[in-house]
């Protein structure tokens, strides 16, 4: 069953083709990471399927209506990008506040727990640091039990301790039944916590599988080597230097990269080849794709 649903949907900012053509679903228990560069249209997508913002053409879903019905926001938590708390109410009260609006709440100290905020229960919002507030900021979407949760970078400016802290929150959250979609610039964190992958890249959905299978597609592979001068080299997507003096060439044909090398009669040592991390390929792809004309 689909909790969520983009058909064919674009977006426009003016002159911006912020989303062309987007497709997405999302179906009950599944955890999705939605995984891009700056600017590349994840926070436009999120708005969309929660209602916060209508397509410019295309149809968006929420539970199998329209996202902007009290109905379908009921089952839902959301935590944007940017949030604002009032400063002035403590924790506990905001939290309250928040659950007041669903019929069966997460208990309080039991939702503060869960995020690691229990010490500031009574702590003024104006007071936390920036890793707590943002902290607070994603429990509040998970107060009312909802069906799904969509977070938008949730963990960005968190240290690696508070970043551990919600992924286990979502990870517990996601074990219980729950389905999320967040956004994230961190390959890592879409590593350890999502089974599917969502690949975005200027407004376009450029890769829709898993992990796994997102390396598989892109076959990138990392050809190191040293060598005094390199020629340049057809099919290689990235050229990286490191200190050691190693050149680290990506390509998706490894095989034929060695050949034209070999060919060059370049004088190299100590070449290897080796699978790309997620990072990589997902530079690959996103730098492979032609941008998005207005
Ligand atoms: N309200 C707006 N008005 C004009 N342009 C906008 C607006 N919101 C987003 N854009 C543009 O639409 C494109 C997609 O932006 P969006 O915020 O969806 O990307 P993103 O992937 O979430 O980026 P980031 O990771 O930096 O948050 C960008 O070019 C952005 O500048």
């Amino acid at each position: 069953m689909n909790l969520t649903r983009a058909e064919r949907v674009s977006r426009r900012y003016g002159d911006i083709l912020a989303l062309d053509q987007v497709d997405l679903d999302v179906r009950a228990g599944e955890l999705v990471g939605l995984l891009g560069p700056n600017g590349a249209g994840k926070s436009t997508l999120l708005n969309l399927l929660v209602g916060l913002r209508r397509p410019s053409s295309g149809r968006v879903e929420l539970f199998g209506g329209d996202p902007r019905t009290p109905a379908a926001r009921r089952q839902l938590g959301v935590t944007p990008q940017e949030t604002g708390l009032p400063g002035s109410l403590r924790v506990g009260e905001v939290v309250d506040f928040v659950s007041a609006h669903y019929p069966d709440p997460v208990p309080r100290a039991e939702l503060l727990d869960r995020f690691g905020l229990t010490e500031q229960t009574r702590r003024q919002c104006g007071g936390l640091s920036g890793g707590q507030k943002r902290r607070l900021a994603v429990a509040l979407a998970f107060v009312g039990r909802p069906r799904l949760v969509v977070l938008d970078e949730p963990t960005t400016g968190l240290d690696v301790e508070a970043r551990h802290t919600l992924w286990e929150a979502i990870r517990a959250f996601h074990a219980d039944g729950g389905t999320v979609l967040l956004s994230s610039h961190y390959l890592e964190e879409v590593e350890a916590l999502a089974q599917r992958v969502v690949v975005i890249g200027k407004g376009r959905v450029l890769a829709d599988d898993s992990v796994e299978a997102v390396r598989a597609v892109v076959g990138v592979r990392r050809v190191s080597l040293t060598a005094d001068v390199l020629p340049a080299l057809p099919g290689v997507v990235r050229t990286e230097r490191t200190d050691d003096g190693r050149t680290h060439l990506l390509t998706a044909d490894a095989d034929q990269l060695v050949r034209d090398l070999v060919t060059t009669g370049v004088d190299f040592r100590d070449l290897e080849v080796r699978p790309t991390s997620l990072e990589e390929a997902f530079l690959a792809i996103t730098s492979a794709t032609q941008p998005v004309s207005a």
